[in-house]
């Protein structure tokens, strides 16, 4: 099986709740950091909502209308180095509301797909603040087929499934997932990646923000379940090289999407 590589670099940065431009300071830093240190990234990613952190009472006048600024920053600058993104999550602000918004740029800086946050989480207020996408989101990762999800997302199997389903064998997932739930925040992303067969790559913010505290964490697993690389509580670049032909070894070695029996359990 000939190997398919992909240099991973994650930043797990700090959020300053309500200060874009602090935000956007900071992200451009660890941006330059990740390319002019250690081995150049294939593909880059960031946290969820790291434009505007979780100020979600002044949200509507916090948000990137339609995404300009981030996509203006972030495809100069996958054009200049030749670096696919996965550009966290953005506060996006449309005509009928905010939207929690992944926006992937290709290595010659051009959208590639965008993903909105389909499942928003109650616990922190996001359905009177936030829209709610409509779509999944998929993309291609250097040659692969890859799926998107945003923090509370991964409580849903079932969307994890569909993608995987879909093709999916590397799945992104940007995330502001406070304590005290590390517990949660790893079992449910080893889960994901064991029973979907793929590599699944999280990057978490770290930090505080008023009364939350994230405990960054940011992680990438294999489709066998082994933690590729893990980030502690700090502000870092988490940096990893995958093999994407493990997918199909493992798929290969258990058979769990030939064994499915659907019909038994799908309405
Ligand atoms: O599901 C959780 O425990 C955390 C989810 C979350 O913080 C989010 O979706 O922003």
């Amino acid at each position: 099986m000939t190997t398919q590589k992909l240099r991973l670099a994650l930043l797990q940065m700090h959020v300053e709740a309500g200060s874009p431009d602090a935000n956007f300071r900071r992200l451009t830093d660890m941006l330059e950091e990740a390319v002019n240190t250690g081995d150049k990234p294939d593909l880059i990613m960031f946290p969820e909502m790291w434009n505007t952190g979780y100020a979600l009472d002044q949200i509507s006048g916090l948000a990137d209308s339609h995404g300009e600024r981030t996509k203006a920053l972030l495809s100069a600058f996958s054009r200049k180095h030749g670096v696919q993104i996965v550009g966290g999550s953005i506060a996006e602000g449309r005509e009928d509301g905010v939207y929690n918004t992944i926006y992937v740029f290709d290595e010659e800086g051009n959208v590639q797909a965008d993903y909105s946050k389909i499942h928003l989480f109650r616990l922190m207020d996001e359905e009177k603040h936030l829209q709610a996408g409509d779509k999944i989101g998929r993309f291609t990762a250097g040659k692969t087929e890859a799926g998107m999800m945003i923090c509370y997302d991964i409580r849903f199997p079932e969307l994890a499934r569909k993608l995987a389903l879909a093709g999916t064998k590397m799945l992104f997932v940007p995330a502001q997932w406070p304590n005290p739930r590390l517990h949660h925040w790893r079992t449910l992303l080893l889960a994901r990646a064991i029973e979907n067969q793929m590599f699944v790559i999280a990057c978490n913010r770290c930090g505080t923000s008023g009364t939350s505290t994230f405990f960054g964490h940011s992680i990438i697993i294999d489709p066998w379940g082994e933690v590729i690389a893990e980030a502690g509580e700090e502000e870092t670049i988490l940096r990893a090289e995958i093999d994407v032909s493990l997918v199909d070894q493992v798929r290969s070695k258990i058979p769990v999407f030939e064994d499915r029996r659907p019909s038994l359990y799908e309405s």
